[in-house]
């Protein structure tokens, strides 16, 4: 049975009987309109491990006024809108509403889709692309049509087969179609670098790019700490340091995900602060770097006419994608961007969008 879970829902007054319980200081004390601050909406759709995790951290950065929720399982959905109303006394002010129909969305500043199936243990993200595409075809229009101008933040797997599918299905410009694509992979990278190094992972600058996913690419050729080139002194200090060792340290970003997933079933903590990254550089127009899943056509030698989706470093601010940083790419490091590329693309092409 449902319960109220408000005191409107038990028949009080809509505005709490605040009108009774302040007296105005004087007349016409509101704000006046002109000086009223846009409110900003951010909606999650898929209210499972992963935007849950979404959700609560982008409460605790205070990055929205309104968070709207989304699931197709609705005595969870409310379950998880009940339990984070529960921490208000402890988080800024924030109307939290969920639906299990996307017009709770309308007016949406900034869409992020999670919904969808996620790997077992050991199978790869790009094994859910059938299903998650039959997925997106029932959401994405409708969350572009509630919210015209919203900026779409696609999470769901696979990342950058996905955003190609909401970019298609939604009709809007390349600039306002994100991927999270390898943000995380990125700080995967730079937590192992860290950890190597013995510095902070926030002073380790430090790219993966092209796939979130198997064929991910590490960017060793700019890699550095407090600007000193990290390659050349790794080289420096490990004789043994070759392509392979390389190699060795990107699988282990790759894998990183794999063991969560076969330790915990999923994951979803860095997944959330991730995102959250993401929602504030947009929303507060920061103007930050961040590898994201952008229209990688003519980037590197993809060809102009395979308009596929990978991550490059991207400027991001209130408008989308503000540029994408043109690289210097070792010969070796481009060719696998290409041949990551060329995966996508072949995914991609099977859809027939
Ligand atoms: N891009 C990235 O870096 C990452 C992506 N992921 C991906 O995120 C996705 C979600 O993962 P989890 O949250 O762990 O899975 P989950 O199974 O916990 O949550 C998925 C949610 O989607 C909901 N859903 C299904 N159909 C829906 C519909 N039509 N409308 C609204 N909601 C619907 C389900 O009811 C469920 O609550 C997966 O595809 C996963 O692979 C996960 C981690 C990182
Ligand atoms: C599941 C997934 O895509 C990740 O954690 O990287």
């Amino acid at each position: 049975m449902k319960k109220a879970s408000s005191l409107s829902e038990l028949g009080f007054d809509a505005d709490g009987g605040a009108s009774g319980f302040f007296r105005p200081v004087a007349d016409g004390a509101s704000t006046p309109t002109s000086q009223r601050r846009r409110l900003t909406k951010i909606s999650v759709i898929g209210a499972g491990n992963v935007g849950m995790a979404i959700a609560q951290t982008i409460l605790t950065r205070d990055l929205a006024d309104e968070i709207a929720l989304v699931d197709a399982l609705p005595d969870k959905l409310r379950g998880e809108m009940l339990d984070l109303q529960h921490a208000a006394a402890f988080l800024p002010r924030v109307r939290l509403v969920s639906d299990t129909d996307l017009s709770v969305t309308r007016g949406s500043d900034l869409a992020i889709v999670t919904a969808g199936a996620r790997q077992i243990p050991g199978e790869t993200r790009l094994n859910l692309l059938q299903r998650n595409v039959a997925l997106f075809r029932k959401i994405v229009p409708p969350l572009a049509e509630h919210s015209p101008e919203a900026l779409l933040l696609i999470v769901s797997n696979p990342v950058d087969v996905l955003t190609y599918v909401a970019w298609k299905l939604s009709g809007f410009p390349a600039s306002r179609v994100i991927g999270s694509g390898t943000n995380l992979d990125s700080s995967r990278f730079r937590f192992l670098l860290a950890e190597h190094l013995q510095v902070n992972a926030q002073d380790v600058q430090a790219y993966m790019v092209g796939e979130h996913g198997d064929s991910s690419v590490a960017i060793w050729s700019s890699m550095s700490v407090a600007g000193m080139p990290v390659l050349k002194s790794l080289r420096e200090s490990h004789q043994s340091f070759d392509e392979e060792a390389l190699e060795g340290i990107r699988r282990a970003v790759v894998d990183s995900a794999y063991e969560v997933i076969s330790l915990k079933g999923y994951t979803s903590w860095a997944i959330g602060y991730s995102v959250a990254s993401l929602a504030a550089s947009l929303l507060r127009d920061q103007h930050r770097i961040h590898p994201v899943s952008v229209l990688a056509a003519g980037f590197h030698g993809i060809s102009d006419g395979h308009q596929v989706f990978l991550s490059l470093p991207a400027r991001l601010g209130r408008a989308g994608v503000l540029g994408v940083a043109e690289m210097e790419l070792t010969e070796e490091e481009a060719r696998r961007l290409r041949r990551s590329a060329k995966t996508l693309w072949e995914n991609c092409q099977l859809l027939g969008l």
